[in-house]
Parts: C-alpha cells; structure tokens; sequence
C-alpha cells in the first residue's frame, strides 16, 4: 500500500510542510527533464497552502514557466466570482508566481460558456489535447462529508465512467453547479496529496482511511468519496492534530 499518513500540530504547519514538499517533488520532476503538472484545489485550506507555496518560491529552484496548473474541481460561476476556486488560487498564488499563463488551465467560468456540460467538454477537451491528467502531484481538499473535488456522497458524478470532467448539479454545497475531474482522471496522479485540517473533518478522515488496506466496493466509495482516489506511486494524507483526532 502506498499510503502515507503525515501528523501536524496545526493548520500553518501542516501548509508550510506541504508547501515545502510540493517545491522539491517540482524540483526533482524538472531535474529530471519533465515539465510537471499540479492539480490544485479549493476550499478552507487551499488558501493556507498556495500562500506559503508563493512565500517560498523564491528559495527554490523551480522554473515555474514549465509548470503546468490543473483544477481537480471548480464552481460554475462567472470569473470574477471571489468563490471561483481558480481567482482564489490566482490571487494567493498564481499572481505571485513568473508562471506562464499558456500553461495555466482553468475550467470555463459560466460567463465564457452556456453550462456546466460545456465547461466540463472543454475542460476534458483541454486535458487530452495536452496528453495530460498524468499529474505529478493531485491536491484534494476533502469537506467534512467526506467529499473530494466536486465529487459528493451518493451524487450521480461519483459513477461517471470513460470521462475526464463532468458537469455537477445540485450540489448540497453552494453553488449547485460546479465541473469535477472524475475518478479515473484523479487516479492517473503519480501523487495524490489530500490536505485535510480542522476538527469538523475528523469523522470523514477515519471514514476514508477504514478501508485504506484494500479496495473499497463502488458502494463504500458512493458513501464517502475520498476512499474513491489513489496516487499512482503515492498517496498521502496531510493532517493536523485536529483532523487526525479519530484515527
Ligand atoms: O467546494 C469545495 O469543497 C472541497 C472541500 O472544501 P472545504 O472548504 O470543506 O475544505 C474542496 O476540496 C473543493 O475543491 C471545493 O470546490
């Protein structure tokens, strides 16, 4: 089994250990002469993490023009929606970054196409045109639901198959509409980085990893989506104490 499980006291600690192995697995990609893909993600800690990533850019050695940048999930709002999950990760990091914006991909706000069926064609579109979705490392918030990306218990979307990204309606968290990457694109990372803080999240976190020593049933993903994601090479649950206290 590829699961590791990293203990933090707090929040900021758990996002500057993250932020810190996130520069050297990027460092270590291009040393060996790739241009690696990141997939982030919203929600309550994204925030934390992209603002110590862009604080610590400058000590390492990334190129960051030959980065590529991936949303695992996104709202369907217009762009300048402040809940956009993209302008969130823009303002904390991207904007901070000599990125180059050819290779920043984010799924289509609703201001630029008709639905949430559209955004996620193009996004999927986008994703294979580039012989992408092969991250090099897959950030997943998971709220206190147990729910990863826009993938939530017992919805549709959990058992979308031969897709990349699909449309999401009727989320029970605000917006209803939103685009995720499914399953089978998630589980083509090489690693897949869930970032979990906080005491609400406690619960889902011991749900997720009860069946973590085997394969969990499609019905044990259906009722708590993150047991549903496995990196390639590695999986690893980054937590504070207060997240880990049901383990
Ligand atoms: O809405 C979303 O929720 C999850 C988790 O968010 P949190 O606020 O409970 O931490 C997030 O991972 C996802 O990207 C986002 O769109």
């Amino acid at each position: 089994m590829n699961l590791d499980i990293r203990r933090h006291g707090d929040t900021g600690t758990l996002a500057g250990d993250l932020a810190s192995a996130l520069l050297a697995r990027l460092e270590e990609a291009q040393a060996r002469g790739e241009v690696p893909h990141v997939g982030l993600t919203g929600g309550s800690i994204s925030e934390d993490v992209h603002r110590e990533v862009a604080r610590r850019a400058t000590e390492s050695a990334v190129d960051w023009s030959q980065v590529v940048f991936w949303w695992g999930d996104e709202r369907f709002l217009p762009a300048d929606s402040p809940d956009r999950n993209a302008l969130q990760a823009r303002q904390a990091l991207l904007d901070h970054l000599p990125v180059d914006p050819a290779n920043v991909h984010e799924v289509p706000a609703s201001d630029a196409v008709a639905s949430a069926e559209d955004a996620a064609a193009s996004y999927s579109e986008t994703m294979r045109s580039q012989g992408a979705g092969f991250f090099e490392v897959l950030m997943l918030g998971m709220g206190p639901d147990g729910h990863i990306a826009s993938l939530f218990p017992g919805h549709p979307a959990v058992d979308a198959v031969d897709e990349i990204a699909v449309a999401v309606h009727d989320s029970p968290k605000p917006p209803p509409d939103r685009v995720s990457l499914t399953f089978e694109a998630m589980d083509r990372a090489r690693a897949v980085w869930f970032m979990v803080s906080g005491e609400g999240k406690a619960d889902a976190v011991a749900a997720a990893l009860e069946v973590s020593d085997r394969l969990p049933t499609p019905e044990e993903i259906r009722a708590v989506p993150a047991r549903g994601v496995r990196g390639q090479v590695e999986t690893v649950w980054w937590l504070d104490e207060a997240a880990a206290a049901r383990l």
